[in-house]
C-alpha cells in the first residue's frame, strides 16, 4: 500500500509536485499517469525517501520507506533501468545485489528465469539492448519478493512481445496481492496494464480514478449499424434521447441505444442487419474529456500554430509544453 498525503516538492520557485494525495492499494495495478515533467519521477523519489517532501508525507505499508527493516522485501524498485555496472554479467549484478541483502542464489536464478534472461545471464550487461536492460531492472526489483513494486516507465524500450510479457507479469504480481505502482506518459498503455489510475499534470492531481470510469465518463459511444433498409431502421429508432446519423447509404451511427436494443428493434420491425458494432471510446478521447476542465493547462496551445497530433493535444491538456513532449 502506498499512501501519499498532501505531498509537495519545490525546487526554489519551481513547484514540481503540489498537494498530491492518492493511494495505491494491494491487489491492483495502479498507473501513475502524466505527461513528461508532470512530477511522476519526483513523486516516486519522495515515496522512496530519495527526495525529501517540502510538505506532506508518503507512507509505504504504513510507514516511511526509509524506516523499512528489509527494504528489498518490502519494495521492489525500478527507477533507472540502466543503473547497472556495465562490466558485470546480469547474473553477477543480481548476485551482488542479493548478497548485500541476504537473498539466496536460488532466488537469483528464479528471477532470471522469471524475466526471460536465462540465455544471456552470463553476458555483460553493458552489451544489453534497452529491452534486456528493462528486464534486468525488473529482475532486480523482484529479487526480494517484495509486497510493493514501484516501476518508472517499465514499458520503455520493450518490443511488442516484451510489452505483452510485462503487462501479464504485472497483472499476475498484483493478483498475488502485491501493490503494483507504475508510471507512464501513455494513456493507451496504461489502459492495457493498470486498473486504477492516478492522473497528474503539472505536479497536481487531475483525477484518481479507474480505467473503466475514465471510459464511462466520456461521451456515450455510438453504435455503428449497416443495413440495406437504413431509412426504415432510422424511423424505427428515432425517439427521445436517440440520435441517428446516416454516414453512408447503408450505414447509420446511433447514440442513445445499445447494440442489443437496436438488434431487437430491427428484428421486431423485420429489418435486416448486416453489421452492428459498438464503437469503443478511445482512452485518449476519454482522457481528453476527463481533463477538459483543466483548461488553464491548455493555454499552452497557442505556442503551437498547428493543432498537432492527438497525443500532443492530450499532453497539452494535461500540462505539457511542446518542449516537454518527447520526439
Ligand atoms: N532537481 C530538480 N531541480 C529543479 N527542477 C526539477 C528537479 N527535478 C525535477 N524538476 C522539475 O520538476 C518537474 C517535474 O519533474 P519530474 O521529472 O518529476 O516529472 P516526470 O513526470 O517524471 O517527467 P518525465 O516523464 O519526463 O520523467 C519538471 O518541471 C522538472 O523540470
Amino acid at each position: 500500500m502506498i499512501e501519499a498525503m498532501g505531498l509537495e516538492k519545490r525546487y526554489g520557485d519551481k513547484v514540481a509536485v503540489h498537494d498530491l494525495t492518492f493511494t495505491a492499494r494491494p491487489g491492483v495495478v495502479t498507473g501513475f499517469l502524466g505527461p513528461n515533467g508532470a512530477g511522476k519521477s519526483t513523486t516516486m523519489r519522495m515515496i522512496l525517501g530519495l527526495d525529501r517532501p517540502s510538505r506532506g508525507e508518503v507512507r509505504v505499508n504504513g510507514r516511511r520507506y526509509r524506516d523499512a527493516v528489509a527494504p528489498m522485501h518490502e519494495v521492489g524498485v525500478m527507477l533507472e533501468a540502466r543503473a547497472v555496472h556495465t562490466g558485470r554479467t546480469a547474473a553477477k549484478h543480481l548476485l551482488a545485489l542479493a548478497q548485500t541483502h541476504g537473498i539466496s542464489r536460488r532466488r537469483v536464478n528464479e528471477v532470471i528465469e522469471m524475466v526471460g534472461l536465462a540465455d544471456v545471464a552470463r553476458k555483460r550487461a553493458g552489451g544489453f539492448s534497452l529491452g534486456m536492460g528493462q528486464r534486468l531492472g525488473i529482475a532486480s526489483a523482484l529479487l526480494g519478493d517484495p509486497a510493493t513494486l514501484i516501476l518508472d516507465e517499465p514499458v520503455n524500450g520493450l518490443d511488442p512481445e516484451g510489452i505483452r510479457w510485462i503487462r501479464s507479469l504485472l497483472r499476475d504480481l498484483a493478483a498475488e496481492g502485491r501493490t503494483v505502482f507504475l508510471s507512464s506518459h501513455l494513456m493507451s498503455e496504461m489502459a492495457l496494464t493498470a486498473t486504477h489510475l492516478v492522473i497528474v499534470g503539472r505536479g497536481r492531481l487531475i483525477a484518481e480514478t479507474t480505467v473503466a470510469e475514465v471510459i464511462a465518463s466520456a461521451s456515450p459511444a455510438a453504435v455503428h449499424v449497416r443495413t440495406p433498409q437504413s431509412a426504415a431502421l432510422r424511423d424505427v429508432l428515432v425517439g427521445a434521447g436517440v440520435t441517428v446519423t446516416a454516414t453512408a447509404a447503408d450505414t447509420l451511427e446511433v447514440t442513445g441505444r445499445t447494440s442489443a436494443q437496436i438488434g431487437e428493434a430491427a428484428r421486431t420491425a423485420g429489418l435486416a442487419l448486416h453489421e452492428l458494432t459498438p464503437k469503443q471510446v478511445s482512452l485518449e478521447d476519454a482522457f481528453m474529456d476527463l481533463t477538459r476542465g483543466a483548461v488553464e493547462y491548455a493555454t499552452e496551445a497557442p505556442h503551437s500554430p498547428h493543432p498537432g497530433t492527438d497525443a500532443e493535444k492530450t499532453l497539452a491538456l494535461a500540462g505539457a509544453t511542446r518542449s516537454e513532449i518527447p520526439t
